[in-house]
């Protein structure tokens, strides 16, 4: 079982557009409603592939009644916890050639209690011994920016580990109170975090180390197109497929991280896992997540220990 914790949870609407005309009217042709936020993400994609996961969530309003419904149709077993403000809403705007624009709304600010009461919900979940607990995207005013420093201690009374995909202060907070089993940056997640551009395979590598010195075990750096790198106690690991054409990257970090739960292996094989399931998710609109028929694990070139000198843009 993998419990998802996702503080400030969303439904996705995703309008398919040929070429969006910013201000001018843009005709949809299509669109998507999909339950989104991070963790949920992650727990659809697990379900999708048959594994056990739980999603603790915020929901409030018509928008939090809509996005439990829309997580009972897919089958992924939620702990609502109820809140006065609305869900919000994130909206895409997907053109033709895979350009992806995304507008996420702030979300409902939660008040101190309803933040103990999300805690509290996570800390029964915690309480039935779950493989790890995935707390994942951005927090919603009022949560507090030590947030997941705070869910860091409940998963550590529990001794269940801990594995976060967030961003800004929230991250820098988590990742200084250390205790965590691994961290999903992307790249530029990761830069903001050490406060410097990375370009090379051994910037990349370095910035991670930092982050592992401060009591992380792993470090996951999806870099978009040019694949992913994993960062752990052993050598660096680098994993990416041929070019495609996006469909809609919303969410693919999420099946990445879905991807790499779900295996079992080596450093090599389980980021092989996480790639296959990244690339998987652009095929598909909106915030689709992969199944089993998605995903291609043997377009995945794996190499250990990659050129530190390579620019990660030329992976
Ligand atoms: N344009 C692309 N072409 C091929 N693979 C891609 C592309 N974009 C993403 N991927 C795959 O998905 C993984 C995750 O992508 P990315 O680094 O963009 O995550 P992210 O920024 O966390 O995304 P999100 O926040 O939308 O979930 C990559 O490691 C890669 O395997
Ligand atoms: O605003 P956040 O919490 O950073 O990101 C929310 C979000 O963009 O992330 C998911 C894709 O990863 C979407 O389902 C959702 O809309």
């Amino acid at each position: 079982m993998i419990v998802t914790v996702t503080p400030n949870p969303s439904v996705d609407r995703a309008l398919d557009v040929d070429t969006l005309e910013v201000g001018e009217v843009n005709r949809a042709h299509t669109t998507h409603v999909h339950a989104g936020g991070k963790g949920i993400n992650v727990a659809r994609a697990l379900v999708r592939h048959g594994l056990d996961a739980v999603a603790v969530v915020p929901s409030g309003g018509p928008d939090g009644a809509r996005l439990t419904a829309l997580m009972a149709e897919q089958g992924v077993p939620a702990v609502p916890v109820p809140v006065t403000g609305d869900t919000r809403t994130n909206i895409t705007l997907q053109e033709r050639d895979g350009t992806t624009t995304k507008i996420n709304a702030p979300g409902p600010r939660l008040s101190a209690a309803e933040v103990d009461a999300l805690l509290e919900a996570v800390d029964a979940q915690l309480a039935g011994a779950p493989r790890a607990v995935v707390a994942a995207g951005s927090l919603p005013a009022g949560a507090g920016d030590d947030f997941f420093v705070r869910l860091a201690d409940v998963a550590g009374r529990h001794g269940v580990p801990l594995l976060l995909d967030t961003s800004g202060a929230p991250l820098g907070q988590a990742v200084r109170a250390g205790g965590l089993a691994l961290v999903k940056p992307n790249e530029d997640e990761l830069a903001e975090m050490v406060g410097r551009d990375l370009v090379t395979v051994g910037d990349v590598v370095a910035a991670a180390r930092e982050v592992i010195a401060l009591g992380t075990r792993e470090v996951l750096v999806s870099l978009g197109a040019h694949g992913a790198l994993l960062v752990g106690a052993g050598e660096p690991v680098w994993a990416g497929g041929p070019a495609l054409v996006p469909l809609s990257t919303v969410g693919a970090g999420d099946s990445t991280l879905a991807g790499f739960l779900a295996a079992d292996g080596t450093a090599a094989d389980r980021l092989r896992t996480a790639v296959a399931w990244g690339r998987a998710a652009v095929l598909l609109p909106g915030t689709e997540v992969p199944g089993p028929d998605d995903v291609d694990v043997d377009q995945v070139r794996v190499v250990l220990d990659p050129d530190p000198h390579l620019a990660t843009k030329e992976l």
